[in-house]
């Protein structure tokens, strides 16, 4: 039996007329890196942040680690979010402190008392992970955009999340970048034992990092299952037109 460690059940959010999810069921599994694909403002974004609460679903469960998180008091919720690693589409680094300085800033907000050799230790060994240790005196300026994404993810798992949400991960990089982060997403889950939601419009980073593809079509989950079951011999001209105009490798 697969444990469900995110659970979401008829989920709605409309802002105004716009009704953006219209009935949202998903579940995600531990271990599993799941893709949400979706065309622009199909509302992938908005379920994520629904997720941690960023904004309040109207209708709907969204059940994680077997809590419903809107049922959660303030400090239950914050304490529940320290499991969930948010990597945002721009890496949003703080641009005025140096790598290790972006590393520690979650580590020392959210742990009290660890000594100066711990917070070391653990921001040595996640750059370590990301293969970047020698960016560790940089400012982020410095660093290029795949680099950017390496520390943004590095600093996502600095407190040992179980579930980790990648928002469009290869926005914006080359090729050889991108299959870079595709497998740094398959490593972190290997290294660090975490279940995914993986947000992208990349169709080769969904097939080289996805165990499932989930495909928001007018807020609802049309399509659920492994990449060939999917896309290969699609006949929803929607997810057809997807696969058509992508790029696979
Ligand atoms: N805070 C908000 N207030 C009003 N409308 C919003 C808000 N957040 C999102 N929307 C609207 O919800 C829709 C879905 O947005 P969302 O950012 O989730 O799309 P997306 O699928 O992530 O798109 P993209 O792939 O371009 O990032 C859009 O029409 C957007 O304008």
């Amino acid at each position: 039996m697969r444990e469900t460690v995110v659970e979401i059940r008829g989920l709605y959010k409309a802002f105004g007329d716009n009704e953006v999810l219209r009935g949202v069921d998903l579940d995600l599994y531990r271990g599993e890196n799941l893709v949400v694909l979706g065309k622009s403002g199909t509302g992938k974004s908005v379920l994520i942040k629904i997720m941690v609460q960023l904004l309040k679903q109207d209708e709907g469960v969204v059940k994680i680690l077997g809590q419903d998180i809107s049922k959660l008091s303030l400090r239950d919720l914050n304490k529940l979010r320290l499991k969930i690693g948010f990597a945002f589409q721009a890496s949003a680094l703080y641009d005025s402190m140096t790598v290790r300085e972006n590393l520690e800033f979650p580590l020392t907000r959210n742990i009290k008392n660890l000594s100066r050799k711990e917070i070391d230790y653990r921001v040595e060994q996640l750059l370590d992970s990301v293969g970047l240790p020698q960016t560790i005196n940089q400012m982020p300026a410095e660093l290029s955009g795949g680099q950017k994404k390496r520390i943004g993810v590095a600093r996502t798992l600095i407190l040992n999340p179980e579930i980790m949400l990648y928002d469009e991960p290869t926005a914006g990089l080359d090729p050889t970048t991108c299959i870079d982060i595709n497998n740094l997403i398959n490593q972190v889950r290997e290294e660090y034992k975490t279940s995914s939601i993986v947000i992208t419009h990349d169709l080769t980073c969904a097939k080289q990092t996805g165990d499932r593809m989930a495909v928001l079509i007018e807020g609802q989950f049309k399509a659920v299952g492994s990449f060939e079951e999917v896309f290969e011999g699609a006949t929803d001209p929607r997810i057809k037109s997807f696969y058509d105009y992508n790029f696979i490798r």
